[in-house]
């Protein structure tokens, strides 16, 4: 039986936007991969169900829900267990996502979880710096990457558009290349932003 209910998924998911209920078995889906790969390989830190719910499915759909429309492709950089770059690719199966991890267990996971739930989402199972030269993205993500400062520039380098941060206010990094800037508040949080920066 499933951890949580659809219904309660979608509770708990409302500040951060209304779920299409054709989405609800995907993410019901993998909220209960992640508890079960958490429980012996650590993913994330938080155990808590509906805390995993709204922290990394809110943030990472309420993200979604702010990318430009139409965009053909899209790097995670530092994806971890998918966040936010899962619940993209599940709201948003028409972009092309690509999910770069360089530790190899959360790479296994992430390809578990697109396999089961039959998406086309790519896993670059490898540092994101290390993809082809040739490799663009019209949006590229960021969020709770280690060295933010280097992960910038790395996704700096790989966004034809736009560079999407799910950060804290005062940890925002500086993206001088992309001067259409805004700073939106993410639901029920102190300080959580979402930084969008384009430019074109
Ligand atoms: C703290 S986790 C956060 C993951 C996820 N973005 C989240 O918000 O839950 C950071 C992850 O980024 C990965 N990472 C950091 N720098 C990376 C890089 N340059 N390329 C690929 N993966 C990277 C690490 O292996 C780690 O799993």
């Amino acid at each position: 039986m499933a951890t949580l209910s659809e219904s309660s998924i979608a509770d708990l998911l409302q500040p951060y936007l209304i779920v299409p209920a054709s989405i609800l078995p995907q993410l019901s889906t993998y909220l209960d991969l992640l508890l079960k790969w958490n429980a012996r390989t650590n993913l994330t830190a938080i155990r808590d169900p509906e805390e995993i719910v709204r922290r990394h499915f809110g943030e990472s759909l309420f993200a979604a829900r702010h990318l430009d429309p139409k965009i053909p492709t899209l790097l995670d950089l530092g994806s971890g267990a998918g966040f936010p770059g899962l619940p993209i690719a599940i709201l948003c199966p028409e972009i092309q996502a690509t999910l770069a991890e360089s530790q190899n267990k959360k790479a296994s996971f992430l390809r578990e979880v697109i396999r089961t739930l039959g998406l086309s989402t790519e896993v670059w199972a490898n540092r994101a710096e290390l993809l082809p030269s040739t490799r663009q993205f019209d949006t590229v993500t960021l969020r709770a990457v280690d060295d933010m400062a280097a992960a910038v520039t790395a996704a700096a380098s790989r966004a034809i558009r736009q560079v999407v941060v799910l950060t804290s206010e005062a940890n925002a990094p500086v993206l001088s290349d992309f001067p259409d800037q805004s700073r939106i508040s993410i639901p029920e949080s102190r300080d959580r932003i979402l930084l969008t920066a384009s430019r074109h």
